[in-house]
């Protein structure tokens, strides 16, 4: 339906109209415009100073009334009044009552003018299949991936649960007279993903002219936005900030975002990035632990690890790994029981008592194997990022196809280098710290006690 209107022109308008719609719906531009940037046409449109400003000596740049904004908490507002909504949000129970399942709902209100305006980002998800396989080895392939599989499982809901309401089947599902197709839940997504911001006590929202507003992280960010006492959304220059006429007004979309997840959400990497910042690497238990499905039942943690940057060195994080380097012989343990509705469940025991799987770090942290712990997760860890090395570096195109479009091929390239520079980092971090981990009077103790009883190299793994 999206492609068919802006194909057809009922769903696209050029953004120079949009100072009519703004004002004509009480949006206040105080010294700003919306348009292209000269000489940076290909971002798109953005916020642009008219006139030279000083941020602290300055009114808001702009003000959004409260009703333009799309929350949560408006969607239920709108369908009070709003018959077709309503059924639409009581048929999706749970799904309806957050931000992003109620996005694409139509009802004749401002918005369904302002998505007009909205260009068409081109996110991974709308990459073709030869393009997403530019980032095999990377982390943005199976986020993709999961992401495509998620997309669908929410459609399929959508049509489910709303089949039976009349109007839907005609307009939205009907073979014949139906619009709607997984095209258009993949296109509102992109939208959703790459223009909502998260503003203190309303949550996540997508607020008109606001979302024109282009990234620039650290120093570059020109503008905050926030909500005023009323709730009416503001844009707002940074105090001191100097912006002469023509200048960009750019807000942050968050500087700790990494690589990944700034191609994923907005489709773009900043000039400037030098470091792929943040990466999730998934992790498995080894197919020959005997517990392995017990453990995948009891963990509640994502199946994997995070590395990021802090201030100059690598760091890691993960509930999940601690699960996967202990065993029987450690103390972890499983029993059958049987709930009151019976019902038969797995619990886990760590020495003798009931064990939550959120807090096994807390435990091994005060046993004295901690040590030896936490020596056989960096070596499980150093292993996967080997691992990974090893697909990047053996999955890397030299030539660019002539169907591969030049901007999923930049990003990918750019991607592929950023995450291999951060894994080698990673690589040698561990090295270090398991060298450390080596010395240790603990680990000293396990090893003289397993060479002795064992007399054969231990496998940490
Ligand atoms: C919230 S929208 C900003 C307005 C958008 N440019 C438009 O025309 O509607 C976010 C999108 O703007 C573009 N964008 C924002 N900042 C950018 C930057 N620094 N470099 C390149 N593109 C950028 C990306 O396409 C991103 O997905």
């Amino acid at each position: 339906m999206i492609r068919r209107g802006r194909t057809e022109g009922w769903l696209k308008q050029p953004i120079d109209t949009l100072p009519t719609w703004a004002t004509f719906h009480g949006v206040a531009f105080n010294g700003v415009k919306i348009g292209p940037l000269p000489g940076f046409e290909e971002r798109g449109s953005t916020v642009i100073a008219d006139t030279d400003l000083e941020g602290g000596k300055v009114e808001p740049l702009l003000v959004i009334p409260k009703e333009l904004i799309i929350s949560r908490q408006n969607i239920e507002m709108f369908a009070r009044a709003d018959r077709h909504l309503r059924e639409v949000l009581e048929a999706l129970g749970d799904f309806g009552r957050t931000t992003r399942g109620t996005k694409d709902v139509g009802v004749l209100n401002p918005l369904t003018e302002y998505i007009k305006f909205l260009p068409d980002e081109l996110l991974p998800t709308f990459w073709s299949e030869e393009e997403q396989e530019l980032l095999s080895g990377t982390t943005l392939r199976p986020a993709v991936r999961a992401k495509l599989n998620s997309l669908l499982r929410e459609f399929e809901t959508l049509r489910t649960a709303t089949e039976s309401i009349g109007w839907c089947a005609r307009y939205w599902w009907d073979e014949d007279t139906g619009m709607v197709t997984f095209e258009d839940w993949m296109r509102v997504d992109a939208m959703y993903r790459s223009r909502a911001l998260e503003f203190p006590g309303a949550g996540d929202c997508m607020m008109p002219c606001v979302d024109m507003a282009n990234h620039a992280s650290g120093e570059g960010t020109a503008a905050i936005y926030e909500t005023d006492s009323d709730g009416n959304g503001l844009l707002l220059l940074r105090e001191g900030k100097k912006i002469a006429a023509g200048g960009e007004i750019t807000i942050t979309y968050g500087d700790e975002k990494g690589a990944c997840e700034n191609i994923f959400s907005y489709g773009f990497l900043e000039d400037a990035v030098t470091s792929a910042k943040v990466m999730f690497l998934d992790l498995d238990i080894p197919d020959d632990d005997p517990l392995r499905p017990a453990k995948i039942f009891v963990s509640t943690a994502a199946p994997g690890f995070r590395i990021f940057e802090k201030k100059d060195h690598i760091e890691w994080e993960s509930d999940f790994i601690w699960l996967v380097v202990i065993n029987e012989e450690d103390g972890l343990d499983f029993r059958v029981r049987q709930t009151i509705d019976g019902k038969r469940e797995i619990q886990a025991f760590w020495k003798e008592q009931e064990l939550d799987t959120v807090k096994l770090r807390e435990h091994l942290q005060e046993d004295q194997a901690w040590d030896i712990y936490r020596l056989r997760a960096m070596v499980l860890l150093q292993q996967r990022v080997e691992t990974q090395i090893e697909t990047l570096q053996g999955t890397q195109s030299e030539l660019r196809e002539a169907s591969i479009r030049e901007g999923p091929w930049k990003l990918a390239v750019q991607l592929r280098q950023l995450e291999l520079e951060m894994l080698e980092h990673t690589f040698n971090t561990l090295e270090r710290q398991k060298l450390s981990l080596l010395e240790s009077e603990a680990v000293q103790r396990y090893l003289g006690m397993a060479t002795n009883e064992v007399d054969e190299e231990v496998d940490f793994s």
